[in-house]
C-alpha cells in the first residue's frame, strides 16, 4: 500500500435496494491462462488456448512470449468455435526485454523460461514489482545453472542471460512468501537437462491449489511428475525431462473474479448464476463454495452453472485462507456486512501482493465506517454500519471488486481507480452493471 491518489476519476458504485437476480458469464482463469501460454511455448507442437483470459496480466504473457520468438496467433478453435489463441513454439532468442507490468505470474513464470534463451532477457516492470519477491525464482535458477544480474537487489529489474539450455538438477528454496516460486521452477523444468528437483524449505507454503493446477496442467501436457501427494515426499516436487506436447485446451472461467458476482447474491439475498463453472478443478475459487455457505448463502452446481443463492443474513466467518489467499479482499468485504466478526488467518503473504492486502482492506473499510484490525496472519473484522466515502484502491484489482462490493448495498461508495480491475477483468464495471440490469 504506497500510494493513495492517482488521476483516474472515482466511479460512483451502483446500489441496489433489492435482491440481485442474474448469470453472468465470467471470462476466462488468469492463472490456467498464464500457465496454458508458458507450457504451449515450450511443447514440440503447435497448440491451442480457447477461451483465453486476455487482461493485462495476460495480455503482458502473450507479448513477452512473442518477443522471445514464440507465434502467438489469433484465431478460432480447430472444431470452429470459440476465440482462440494458437501457439506455435519456436526457438527462444534475446536480447528482448520483458515487462512484467505487476503480474506474479509473469515476473516468476517466465525467468526459468528465459534461461533457455539464447541470449540476455531483461526483466522490468510497475515499481511495484520491485518490491514483489523474487529471491526464491533468482536464487533457484542460479543453483540451477543460470547467470543472472540483478546488482545484488534480489528483485527486479534484472537480466537472465540465457544460453539455450539450463542444468537444472536439485534445489532448495523458502516459498512461504509465493507459492509462483514453485510453480514457476516446475512450468519449464521439463526442457532443462536434469528436470528439477524442488525441495521447499521455511515456513508454510500458501496457495496449494495453485501449485496443484501446475501440476496437473504440466501432466497434461505430458511431462512427468511426482508430488508429495503422488506418494513422494512432503515439501518436494521431481519433474523429469523430456517433450511437452502441444494441447487443446479449453480455459475454465475465472473462479476468482466470479467472486464479486457470487458475493453480490449473499449481501443482496438475491441469486446469481456462473454458467460453465467446472465440476473439477484446481482453482482457488472453488472453495467460494463452502466459505459463502459458510456465510449463509446456499450453493447449487447445474447444468446452467454454479447458483448462489443468498438467505438475507450474512453469518461472520473464522477461516484460514492460507490457501486461497486471492480470495480474502471479496471475503473481508463480505464479512464486513455480516451480522458477527469473522477472522481470516493464514494469509500474512497478502503483505506482498498487489500491494499490501491487509493495510489496504484494513484502511479503506475503517475509511467507511468499519472496524477492521490487522492480526499477524490476516484481519479480525467487527461489523459496523458503513457509509459512503472513496474506497481507495492501490492497483489492486481485488480492492476495486471488493469496494464496489460494499457500494451495492452502501450508499455513497466510490470507487477510485476502478479501471485496475484491467489486471485480470477488463470489462468488469460493464459485466457489474449488467448484473444490475443496467447499462
Ligand atoms: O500461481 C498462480 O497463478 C497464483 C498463485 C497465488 O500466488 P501467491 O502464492 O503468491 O499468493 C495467487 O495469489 C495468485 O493470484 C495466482
Ligand atoms: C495475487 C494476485 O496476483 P499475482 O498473479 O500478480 O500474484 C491476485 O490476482 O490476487
Amino acid at each position: 500500500m504506497t500510494d493513495e491518489s492517482t488521476n483516474s476519476t472515482n466511479w460512483s458504485a451502483p446500489q441496489t435496494t433489492g435482491p440481485v437476480d442474474a448469470t453472468v458469464t465470467v471470462p476466462g482463469s488468469k492463472s490456467v491462462t498464464n500457465r496454458g501460454l508458458v507450457l504451449a511455448a515450450l511443447a514440440s507442437e503447435p497448440g491451442w488456448l480457447r477461451r483465453p483470459l486476455r487482461s493485462r496480466d495476460t495480455l503482458l504473457m502473450a507479448e513477452a512470449l512473442r518477443d522471445l520468438g514464440v507465434g502467438i496467433e489469433e484465431g478460432v478453435g480447430p472444431d470452429g468455435g470459440g476465440e482462440a489463441w494458437r501457439i506455435i513454439p519456436a526457438g527462444l532468442h534475446g536480447p528482448a526485454t520483458v515487462d512484467v507490468g505487476n503480474a506474479g505470474t509473469v515476473m516468476r513464470f517466465l525467468p526459468p523460461l528465459a534461461a533457455l534463451a539464447d541470449g540476455p532477457i531483461r526483466f522490468d516492470g510497475d515499481p511495484r514489482s520491485y518490491e514483489r519477491p523474487l529471491h526464491g525464482v533468482i536464487d533457484a535458477l542460479r543453483a540451477l545453472g543460470a547467470r543472472i544480474d540483478d546488482e545484488g537487489r534480489g528483485a527486479l529489474p534484472m537480466t537472465v542471460h540465457g544460453t539455450g539450455s539450463l542444468d537444472g538438477g536439485r534445489v532448495e528454496i523458502d516459498a512461504s512468501s509465493s507459492s509462483q516460486f514453485v510453480s514457476a521452477l516446475l512450468l519449464s523444468a521439463p526442457r532443462f537437462n536434469q528436470g528439477v528437483e524442488v525441495r521447499h524449505v521455511g515456513g508454510t507454503l500458501p496457495s496449494m491449489p495453485h501449485i496443484r493446477m501446475t501440476v496437473d496442467m504440466l501432466r497434461a501436457a505430458g511431462a512427468q511428475v511426482d508430488t508429495p501427494e503422488s506418494g513422494g515426499e512432503a515439501n518436494v516436487w521431481r519433474v523429469t525431462p523430456g517433450a511437452l506436447l502441444g494441447r487443446d485446451l479449453v480455459v475454465e472461467p475465472d473462479l476468482s473474479n466470479a467472486q464479486p458476482f457470487l458475493a453480490a447474491a449473499l449481501v443482496t439475498g438475491g441469486r446469481v448464476t456462473i454458467p460453465d463453472w467446472p465440476a473439477r478443478t484446481t482453482q482457488p475459487g472453488d472453495a467460494l463454495r463452502d466459505i459463502f455457505t459458510a456465510m449463509g448463502g446456499s450453493c447449487e452446481l447445474t447444468e446452467a452453472g454454479l447458483t448462489l443463492t443468498g438467505s438475507g443474513k450474512i453469518h461472520g466467518i473464522d477461516v484460514d485462507l492460507g490457501d486461497v489467499g486471492e480470495l480474502t479482499p471479496g471475503i473481508a468485504a463480505v464479512a464486513a456486512l455480516a451480522d458477527s466478526e469473522s477472522v481470516l488467518r493464514g494469509v500474512a503473504h497478502l503483505r506482498l501482493h498487489e500491494t499490501d492486502r491487509l493495510a489496504a482492506l484494513t484502511k479503506e473499510i475503517n475509511g467507511l465506517g468499519g472496524d477492521v484490525e490487522e492480526t499477524a496472519d490476516g484481519l479480525r473484522i467487527r461489523p459496523r454500519k458503513l457509509h459512503g466515502g472513496v474506497f481507495h484502491t492501490y492497483e489492486d484489482h481485488r480492492l476495486a471488486t471488493a469496494g464496489a462490493l460494499l457500494g451495492l448495498v452502501v450508499p455513497g461508495v466510490e470507487v477510485e481507480n476502478v479501471e485496475t480491475t484491467a489486471k485480470t477483468l477488463p470489462d468488469f464495471p460493464a459485466l457489474w452493471h449488467g448484473m444490475l440490469g443496467r447499462d
